[in-house]
């Protein structure tokens, strides 16, 4: 039965986006419609092709679409850093935008398809894959919604990335940071977005755990927020249902406020509650420890979900925007670094007794930087927050700093260490092929995060102070052209550290592929739900 709607269901998709595709009225929506047109199709011949096969066991976790996602953050982290590569040496030797790729492969075009890559293709599939990991271990339950509604949530979200970057490289963008996706795909990710909620919400309701364990929370509390940021933010009147291009309901000073509600929650509940979540189940299970302090944990979800949602402003200090509003939002920040740091206390706390393991074992020495790191950019925000400190820090390459000493410090390395930790579990390896590699990813990856931070806070800070420069006359004494002169050499120095961190990710990803494909099977590895771990 439930093979003939999903038939039906993604034949009609097949057809109507074929309809679509034929009427576009612009190249990007013409493609974008075929993408999904050959999605359903494939996905149709495979429901056809698979049906009435045996059903899987209740009894054991299903770990197929983890192990695809584990393939795909490997996959879209290393295409989100060498573009990110690649733009990074753009700024630094302008000659790289090339002229015969005018228009497509250009900064412009390019930097909107780094930060998508690396936070919804490299981040989004880590939070999907581990929060599907970590809801069926804690909760001794398989995930809800039979296979159905897991690989709808996986290919559906591939789907997006691939529509969502073809169309940034073919010219559709709403122009609002983070959320450049046009209309129609904004509708795929809240239909992909509600499902992956109902299948996470779902496996909790069906627990065979009394408690929900606080790495839960965590995850739950990023689902909902994104779902309700995403909505809100992406309110839009298409122009034609046949066109990509939309006109926002918010307009002027509310539609930038909605943007940086949006854009800074998007840092506070995608970047750091769902990477929360990561830290609570794998630090523990990684080091063999319980959580330093439950209550804590508790306590500093509580606070951070309620403050992160009204910072939103720091973004827009000095516009439009009212003075108070701006104030408000500066306060939350400030207060913010409590709870943060509550967070990064009880990751590095869970070490306690286990603080040797940091000589032998890289992988928790990767999760140890990444709450380090974790904790330095929840100190710097609430800095940079301040008005004073924000006049002159905003639009400097300081933000840029602070952006990646979370990005890549915090979001890349705890994610290396949980894939490092599921791999040989999921693919019952006894243990990873080598840590030798684990460590020369850590070495390549934290010295190139160093250079990053270091040579954009040198820059930050040097570009703030020179535009503010004036000579005994009151005039500016150095041109804007001085300025982007100036910053060269730190330009090369963060290209740099970028070509570390990738050669680091590089060798991750020989690292998993030889776990899997040279190291023998684990004994007897279990795979049936068993009561929480
Ligand atoms: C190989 C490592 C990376 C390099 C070399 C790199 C490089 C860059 C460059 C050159 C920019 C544009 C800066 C500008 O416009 O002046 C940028 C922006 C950005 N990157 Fe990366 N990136 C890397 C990894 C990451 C990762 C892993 C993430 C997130 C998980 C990330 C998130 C961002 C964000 C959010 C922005 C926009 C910042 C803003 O508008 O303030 N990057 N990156
Ligand atoms: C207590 C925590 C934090 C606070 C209060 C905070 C505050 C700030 C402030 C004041 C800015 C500069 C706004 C501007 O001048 O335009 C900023 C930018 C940014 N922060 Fe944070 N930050 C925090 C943590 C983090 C973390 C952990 C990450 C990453 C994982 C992060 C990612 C970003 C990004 C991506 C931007 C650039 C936004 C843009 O202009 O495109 N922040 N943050
Ligand atoms: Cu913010």
């Amino acid at each position: 039965m439930w093979d003939y709607i999903k038939l039906i269901a993604l034949g009609l998709v097949a057809v109507l986006a074929a309809i679509a595709a034929n009427y576009a009225r612009d190249l990007p929506y013409m493609v974008n419609a075929i993408e999904i047109m050959l999605a359903a199709a494939i996905a149709f011949i495979w429901v056809l092709r698979t049906m009435g096969g045996p059903k899987p066991s209740e009894t054991e976790y299903f770990d197929g679409v983890i192990r695809a996602g584990v393939i795909a953050t490997v996959f879209w982290g290393i295409v989100g850093f060498l573009v990110a590569v690649l733009i990074a040496f753009q700024l630094a030797f302008p000659a790289l935008n090339f002229e015969w790729a005018q228009g497509y492969l250009n900064f412009g075009k390019l930097r909107p398809l780094h930060t998508s890559a690396v936070i919804f293709a490299f981040g989004g599939n880590a939070l999907i894959a581990t929060s599907f990991y970590v809801v069926q271990r804690t909760s001794a339950a398989r995930l809800f919604g039979g296979t159905a509604f897991g690989w709808f949530v996986f290919w559906g979200w591939q789907l997006i990335i691939v529509t969502a970057a073809s169309g940034y490289i073919l010219g559709a963008t709403q122009s609002q940071e983070y959320a450049e996706m046009e209309w129609h795909v904004d509708w795929l990710i809240t239909i992909v977005w509600v499902t992956y909620l109902i299948t996470f919400l779902g496996t909790i309701f069906k627990r065979k755990e009394p408690h929900i364990y606080v790495a839960n929370w965590f995850y739950l509390s990023f689902i909902v927020t994104i779902a309700m940021l995403h909505v809100v933010n992406n309110l839009a009147i298409p122009v034609s249902i046949f066109g990509s291009k939309s006109v926002q309901v918010f307009s002027g000073v509310q539609n930038a406020m909605t943007q940086w509600w949006y854009g800074h929650n998007a840092v506070g509940f995608f970047l750091t509650a769902g990477f929360l979540g990561m830290m609570y189940y794998f630090v523990p299970k990684q080091a063999e420890r319980p959580v330093y302090s439950y209550k804590l944990s508790i306590v500093h979800f509580w606070a951070l979900i309620f403050l992160y949602i009204w910072a939103g402003p720091h973004h827009l200090h000095y516009t439009a925007l009212p003075d108070w509003a701006s104030t408000l939002g500066m306060v939350m920040s400030v207060i913010l670094w409590m709870p943060s740091w509550g967070g990064m206390i009880n990751g590095l706390m869970t070490l306690s007794g286990a603080w040797d393991k940091l000589r032998t074992d890289p992988v928790i020495r990767m999760m140890v930087v990444s709450v380090g790191f974790y904790g330095m950019s929840t100190f710097e925000g609430p800095m940079m927050s301040i008005k004073a400190v924000n006049s002159l820090s905003h639009y400097t390459d300081w933000t840029i700093g602070h952006v990646h000493s979370g990005a890549l410090g915090w979001n890349g390395m705890i994610t290396f260490g949980a894939l490092y930790f599921l791999v040989p579990k999921l693919w019952s390896r006894e243990r990873l092929y080598s840590t030798k590699l684990v460590s020369w990813h850590f070495w390549l990856a934290t010295i190139g995060i160093v250079l990053y931070a270091a040579s954009m806070w040198v820059t930050g800070i040097m570009e703030g102070l020179m535009w503010r420069e004036v000579d005994s006359q009151g005039f500016l004494v150095n041109a804007f052209a001085d300025t982007v002169a100036a910053k060269h050499p730190m330009y090369v120095v963060r290209g740099l550290g970028g070509v570390m961190y990738l050669t680091g990710a590089c060798i991750m990803a020989y690292n998993l592929w030889a776990t899997v494909a040279k190291q023998p099977r684990a004994a007897a590895a279990s795979v049936a739900a068993v009561p929480a771990e």
